[in-house]
């Protein structure tokens, strides 16, 4: 990641390494002094990434609030942000059945104007199949 900032989206089946990259990142920038918020959609995911807090409108607010007039332009005022997950998982909704909810998600966030505008990163599936991170852990 370069100093320039960004939106970017990582994505991927379960157990293919999403936590241990946002684990990796946050450790990463927070030893360089840099302030890292790590936001989650659900109680339980709070115990999974260090620091983790709901998304509430407080913390939100306060991300949107951010002005600095030279990153006006950009998406999140220039505030690097790292979006990720998988729609997989989310919790059924309606009688929706999850391959149905996973593609509405998908469709309305990554094929969106905004998502357009930033990098998307899928990891492999072969990762969450393979033993070949159970050897390193
Ligand atoms: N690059 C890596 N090197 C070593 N171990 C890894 C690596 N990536 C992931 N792992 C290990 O693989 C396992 C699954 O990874 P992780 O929990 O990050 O997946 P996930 O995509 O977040 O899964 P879920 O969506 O189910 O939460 C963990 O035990 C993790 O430590």
């Amino acid at each position: 990641m370069t100093d320039e900032g960004g939106v970017f989206f990582l994505y991927g089946y379960g157990g293919t390494g999403k936590t241990y990259i946002w684990k990796a990142l946050t450790s990463a920038l927070r030893s360089k002094g840099h302030i890292v918020l790590t936001i989650v959609s659900n109680e339980i995911a709070t115990i999974l990434l260090p620091g983790g807090r709901m998304a509430h409108s407080r913390t939100l607010r306060a991300i949107l609030r951010f002005q600095n007039p030279n990153t006006f332009n950009l998406p999140f005022g220039g505030i690097p942000i790292v979006f990720g997950g998988d729609f997989r998982q989310i919790l059924p909704v309606g009688n929706l059945r999850v391959d149905e909810l996973h593609y509405v998600v998908q469709m309305g966030f990554v094929q969106s104007q905004l998502g357009a505008t930033f990098p998307s990163q899928s990891l492999p599936e072969e990762n969450c199949k393979s033993d070949k991170f159970s050897a390193q852990t």
